[in-house]
């Protein structure tokens, strides 16, 4: 039997309708499944423990050879909803950051807005489990992405999300991650791939209803929030 091609996908609900079709479509029966956190992606498709992943954009000068695969990506071109800093007091009054160890690409997206957009010189502290989320109190706040960024966005006072900011400053979109592979894949895999993709994006609302938790408007989020097109624009990025 032909060997499986190992699939590295994001267990959150950003991810879920990049996946609807590739657990669906007859391509299912070529491809292993593999979730984890973006952070933990990273870590394997570096080992080699995956061929393909949906891996954080900002770990891609750390591979040795890479291919960006297919048209779709998780980004965004404003407020995305699930990444942003928490805080219990405005921006400029941030003195600590802890940075969740679940991301890679949003970790320097942050860095870049504290510099250049806030100027402001907090602390950072790497996160290393979740109980960093119970930090965020005066005037130390904290970085959170994912399903749990959702729910966080109803206990924090202030929430600055991150690629509305970005787009604020920059007037750029952002791309959080893309499926990368560190060699090269048969053309005619990432057509039926890429296909698998769009066939999600199809089904966004029967995704977002069989999802539903309560937690956030799950059409906004992926209709409005999150944009998938990997496009020119965002390829500059
Ligand atoms: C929009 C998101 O984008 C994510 C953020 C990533 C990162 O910070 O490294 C990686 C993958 C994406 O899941 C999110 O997690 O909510």
């Amino acid at each position: 039997m032909e060997q499986k091609i190992r699939v590295g996908i994001v267990s959150y609900l950003n991810t879920r309708p990049l996946i609807y079709g590739l657990q669906r479509l007859p391509i299912k029966d070529k491809i292993e499944l593999i979730e984890a956190y973006p952070a933990s992606l990273a870590d394997l498709l570096k080992s080699g423990a995956i061929d393909l992943g949906l891996v954080p954009v900002a770990i891609i000068p750390e591979l040795l050879t890479y291919e960006i695969n297919g048209n779709y990506c998780i980004g965004a071109i404003g407020d995305v909803a699930s990444v942003a800093l928490f805080s219990e007091r405005h921006v400029t009054e941030i003195k600590k950051i802890y940075l969740d160890y679940q991301s890679r690409s949003s970790v320097q997206l942050l860095k870049w807005l504290v510099q250049h957009h806030w100027k402001i010189a907090p602390e950072f502290i790497e996160a290393k489990d979740e109980s960093y989320i119970h930090e965020i109190k005066d005037d130390c706040a904290a970085l959170i992405i994912g399903d749990r960024a959702l729910k966080q966005r109803h206990h924090s006072k202030y929430v600055y999300d991150l690629a509305g900011e970005w787009k604020a400053a920059t007037g750029l979109p952002f791309v959080f991650a893309a499926w990368v592979s560190t060699k090269k894949l048969s053309n005619d895999f990432i057509a039926a791939f890429d296909a698998a993709n769009a066939y999600g994006l199809q089904h966004i609302e029967a995704i977002a209803a069989e999802h539903d938790s309560g937690l956030y408007d799950l059409k906004k989020y992926y209709s409005v929030n999150l944009s998938y097109e990997l496009d020119e624009e965002k390829e500059r990025v």
